[in-house]
């Protein structure tokens, strides 16, 4: 523990009283990325930070993705995996380990440590029910032989069109945290592999939430020279996509920001996951420490 006097603890407590208050009742969405699952220290102190805000009457809503961790378990099965436009190629092979790796080993483990730090989670996927309907995924690329637009197959991979949040409402009324695995059902019942800060917004969207935190492992959003942007406008946003500022990864994660916003989501921002406790110094200090994207 902390090597802090117990009147320091009582005024650190007391300082995060408007902050709690602002949240009361609250509906907060979490996107822990699969890259800011670092070790298991971190792991567990995103858990418990999880719970304190279930226990300071917020609803915390967890969309987690597991990216890195599809990734090993494809290399162990010797299955090939590309990327296109930022979106996992899905075929019917790879859409098996996606669900099996989101929906079971991850959602899982993040379940079991919020459970372990006294919280109740519930471990579902979007297909839990009927809970994220999407429709596959259509992109165009410029082909760079001929210079021409052309249409990508992306497979089993969808964009949320309709969320159902009876389920979701039921389990924040009595108190229950839950934690989404990215997957959804197309309209013909096939499962689609749903990136997961897409996910996230579509839900946080749905449910209108006070705050949508994406946790990552870089700052924030940085600037050309590498340096962390701590307040971005969605039309200087925009202007960083078009000019390659924001790339990989990065674009999702910001789409995301900007689709959110306009669907009423209050606050949202993009943080560093791996720093300790980076939930509770975002919502509950006065010490913002990632890029909050705003109108
Ligand atoms: N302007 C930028 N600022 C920060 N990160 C960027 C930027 N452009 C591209 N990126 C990349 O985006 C990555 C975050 O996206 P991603 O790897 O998909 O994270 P996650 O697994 O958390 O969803 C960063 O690690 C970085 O490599
Ligand atoms: C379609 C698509 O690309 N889906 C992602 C889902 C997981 C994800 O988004 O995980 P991170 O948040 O850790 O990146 C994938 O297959 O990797």
């Amino acid at each position: 523990m902390t090597d802090i006097s117990p009147l320091d603890q009582a005024r650190i407590l007391s300082e995060a009283l408007p902050h709690m208050q602002q949240y009361d009742e609250e509906t907060i969405v979490i996107k822990y990325g699969g890259h800011a699952m670092g070790d298991e220290e971190t792991a567990r102190n995103f858990a418990r930070d999880i719970v304190l805000l279930e226990q300071t009457a917020i609803n915390p809503v967890v969309v987690h993705g597991g990216g890195p961790q599809i990734a090993t378990m494809l290399k162990r099965l010797g299955i090939a995996s590309e990327f296109a436009a930022g979106l996992r190629i899905t075929d019917a092979a790879t859409i098996e380990i996606v669900e099996m790796v989101l929906a079971g080993s991850v959602n899982k483990q993040i379940v079991g440590y919020i459970n372990e730090a006294g919280g109740k989670a519930v471990g579902l996927s979007g297909k839990d029910g009927n809970m994220v309907k999407a429709s596959k995924t259509t992109r165009t690329i410029i082909d760079p032989g001929s210079n021409i637009e052309k249409a990508i197959d992306l497979g089993f991979v969808g964009d949320p069109e309709k969320v159902d949040l009876t389920l979701l409402n039921q389990l924040i009324g009595y108190e229950l945290i839950p934690v989404l695995a990215p997957l959804a059902t197309s309209k013909e019942g096939q499962t689609l592999n749903v990136n997961a800060d897409t996910f996230a917004g579509a839900v946080a969207g749905a449910l209108k939430a006070k705050r949508l935190l994406l946790l990552t492992d870089v700052p924030g959003v940085l600037d050309k020279s590498k340096k962390l942007i701590p307040q971005l406008s969605v039309k200087d946003a925009r202007k960083l996509i078009a000019d390659g500022t924001i790339s990989g990864g990065m674009i999702p994660k910001v789409e995301t920001c900007i689709y959110a916003l306009e669907q009423g989501v209050q606050g949202v921002v993009i943080i560093d996951g791996k720093m300790q406790h980076a939930v509770l110094l975002e919502l509950f200090t006065n010490q913002g420490t990632g890029t909050l994207i705003h109108k």
